[in-house]
């Protein structure tokens, strides 16, 4: 659905050059939420705005639906880009306009008679929950709720590619929490095809089914969230789960510290009671996280084990049979 195909981008002219992103490629499916994971200045909004020729890329392809967008006249551009809606950070709207003007905007722009315009604002208002908030001004509403009107206004042409550009990096958890499970339900409900940009960890895990991670310009990961979390080498994981701190403390005497990477399957187990029940060994949790990935859990988590060497070997054992550790003690 979405194609960048060896896509660069320099800004500016001589020795004040600016290569912001160099020879990326990228394949969004149909239907597909894809989150762009990277820190400020790594390329994102470049990449994102290279999505729709808000920005042109000095190199590379883009094709949206099939389309090449490179080879577009302005005004076939213009009529691509209503099947491409977009959200901002900072929401974008129009501080004179009413909610329900501000969605109208882009209807208004594609010509649609007024009656047309007013039946599909109040849908799209009733589809974000804004209804009692049709006449209210920007300025009247808190965060979330203005990015609710982005949303709406984004979905008014109903595209089929939906860009987020940070959308709820400038809300609080609790308001992008409910944000992220807004733009979830509509990107099922109405098949929406996703590309977002995103500096928090947090929206992949909640949003996203594939990710790549972008680093000065380039990307250097990608894949589905849930094959590179598994992966205990890749950049994903590493930022999900940041080092173990105790990892390197001497563990009691007797005792073995295990490092253990939690797949859905484990976690959903009831790993520590069969552990003590089956091998007699007692389990103390040391650090660690088990953390909500979409639908599934993963987890890392350091344990020590105490018990009898026979009991406490045999449980190792079982721990690397069930792909739980790569068999190398961290400790002990
Ligand atoms: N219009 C521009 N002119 C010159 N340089 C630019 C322009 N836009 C972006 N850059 C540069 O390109 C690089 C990538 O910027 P970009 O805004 O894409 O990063 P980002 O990952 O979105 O960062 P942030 O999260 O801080 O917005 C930066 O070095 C930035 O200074």
């Amino acid at each position: 659905m979405i194609e960048l195909r060896g896509v660069g981008k320099v800004f500016g002219q001589g020795d004040r050059q600016v290569t912001a992103l160099h020879d990326v490629s990228l394949h969004v499916a149909p239907g597909e939420v894809f989150g762009v994971l990277g820190r400020s200045g790594a390329g994102k909004s470049t990449l994102l705005r290279c999505a729709n020729l808000l920005e042109r890329p000095t190199r590379g392809e883009v094709r949206v639906g099939g389309q090449d967008l490179l080879s577009l006249s302005p005004r076939e551009l213009r009529q691509a880009r209503q099947g491409i809606g977009m959200i901002f950070q900072h929401f974008n709207l129009f501080a004179s306009r009413t909610v329900e003007d501000n969605v109208a905007y882009p209807l208004e722009v594609m010509g649609l008679p007024r009656e047309a315009i007013r039946a599909r604002v109040a849908e799209l208002l009733s589809l974000v929950g804004l209804t009692d908030k049709a006449r209210a001004y920007p300025a009247q509403l808190s965060g979330g709720q203005k990015q609710r009107v982005g949303i709406a206004r984004a979905l008014a042409p109903r595209p089929r590619v939906l860009l987020s550009d940070e959308a709820t990096s400038a809300l609080d958890p609790e308001t992008t929490r409910s944000v992220l499970g807004l733009l979830k339900d509509l990107q099922q409900r109405l098949g929406l095809t996703l590309l977002l940009i995103t500096h928090q960890l947090e929206v992949v895990k909640a949003l996203c089914g594939s990710v790549a991670v972008l680093e000065g310009g380039r990307l250097v990961e990608q894949g589905r969230v849930q094959e590179l979390l598994a992966r205990p080498e890749s950049r994903l994981r590493a930022l999900c789960f940041p080092p173990l701190s105790a990892r390197e403390e001497p563990p009691d005497a007797g005792g073995q510290r295990l490092e253990l990477s939690l797949t859905d399957a484990h976690a959903r187990s009831p790993l520590i009671s069969t552990l003590a029940r089956r091998f007699d060994v007692d389990v103390l949790l040391l650090e660690g996280a088990v953390e909500r990935v979409g639908e599934s859990r993963v987890g890392r988590l350091l344990v020590e084990l105490r018990g009898a060497p026979g009991a406490v070997a045999e449980a190792r054992t079982f721990l690397r049979d069930q792909g739980l550790t790569s068999g190398e003690a961290a400790h002990g």
